[in-house]
């Protein structure tokens, strides 16, 4: 059975609009961030790392967002194109803005947080004027992420992407990335994540994810069901809630539900599981896979990323994940 129908024959498989970062993960991991000294540089922000997956995944992919003018700018232009995606649309700023950059602290494999900084940063500063339609229109999936509909005019330029997604019919995915720290308030984050994921084909988030977008409507017991129906009256056809290490759910527009269980994963750090799990998974329903199959390969290429250093530059390619899923049946890889 289809339940998204991608265009067929466009130049892109996928583009995603929104930040673009870096990530310093600790060496020292197994420490609190007060006893970390040296840290590593990699590309992030989870559009960033979720267009990355797609590319190591063979997809033809391009990227819309804003870069600040300096040597990190730089980095992650140049670290993007040596990944084959393409940067005709990720704009230079010129106005001073900064990288956003985030620290990652590894306590344990069960205890990671990030220490964000994200004051003006030029991720947010990406103008509606400087989104391509053609690019859109030139495209099977257009990917947004939650964060960038924080601030103006980084929220308008998403409302304009959508809007010529919808024009061309390209298919509209919405990672919900939900980071409290670029938000006022929860009221405001949930009126605009509730306004842009009515114009979403597919939704991916976690449960405390869509609790925050519920936080004008009535489901006291966070039901997961409840949930996904109410965007099947709008845009939807799959509605995904993640719940880590317990695997995640899919409920389609025709009323069927999917269980995906997660893969063993010798776990290093917790954070990036999301961005791969939602490459692996659009890239089976791209290959018109079922929706079991791309979730499960989801939650494969998830396991990979955590139990690896970085996010971005970990992000699996199709012999990699076929290679672990092989060697999870066979039993050789054992959870830490
Ligand atoms: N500890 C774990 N062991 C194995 N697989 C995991 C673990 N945590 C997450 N996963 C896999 O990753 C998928 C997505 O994880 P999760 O629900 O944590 O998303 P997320 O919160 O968006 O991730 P992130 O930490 O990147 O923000 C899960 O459905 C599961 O397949
Ligand atoms: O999304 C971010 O800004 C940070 C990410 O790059 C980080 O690696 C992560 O949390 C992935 O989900």
């Amino acid at each position: 059975m289809t339940y998204v129908s991608f265009p067929a024959s466009r130049k892109k498989d996928f583009t995603a609009i929104g930040r673009l970062c870096i990530d310093l993960n600790a060496n020292e991991i197994n420490r609190p961030m007060e006893e970390t000294m040296t840290f590593t540089k990699y590309v992030g922000g989870s559009p960033a790392n979720i267009t990355i997956g797609m590319s190591r995944l063979g997809m033809e992919t391009a990227f819309i967002g804003k870069i600040a003018g300096d040597q990190m700018g730089r980095f992650i232009q140049s670290y993007l194109e040596k990944n084959g995606i393409d940067t005709s649309n990720v704009v230079t700023d010129n106005t001073g803005a900064v990288t956003g950059l985030a620290f990652t602290e590894i306590k344990s494999p069960t205890d990671c947080s990030i220490l964000m900084y994200r004051d003006n940063v030029a991720d947010l500063l990406l103008q509606a004027s400087e989104v391509q339609e053609q690019l859109i229109a030139d495209s099977k999936v257009l990917l947004i992420s939650g964060t960038a509909l924080a601030q103006s005019p980084s929220r308008e330029a998403v409302i304009q992407a959508l809007t010529y997604a919808k024009k061309h019919s390209t298919i509209i995915v919405f990672d919900l990335d939900y980071r409290p720290y670029t938000w006022t308030s929860d009221e405001e984050t949930a009126v605009y994540y509730n306004l842009a994921a009515e114009k979403c084909d597919i939704i991916l988030g976690t449960r405390e994810e869509f609790d925050m977008m519920e936080t004008f409507e009535n489901n006291p017991d966070h039901n997961d069901q409840v949930t996904a129906q109410k965007w099947f009256d709008f845009s939807a056809k799959i509605v995904i809630i993640k719940h880590g290490k317990e695997g995640s759910i899919a409920y389609t527009r025709e009323g069927l539900s999917h269980r995906a269980n997660s893969y063993p994963a010798r776990v290093v750090k917790t954070f990036g599981a999301g961005d791969s799990y939602a490459a692996g998974f659009l890239y089976g329903l791209m290959q018109g896979w079922t929706i079991e199959r791309s979730m499960s390969y989801g939650s494969a290429a998830a396991s990979i990323v955590i139990s690896s250093h970085s996010c971005s530059d970990a992000m699996p390619t199709v012999e990699q994940v076929d290679d672990y899923i092989e060697r999870c049946n066979r039993g050789e890889i054992v959870p830490s």
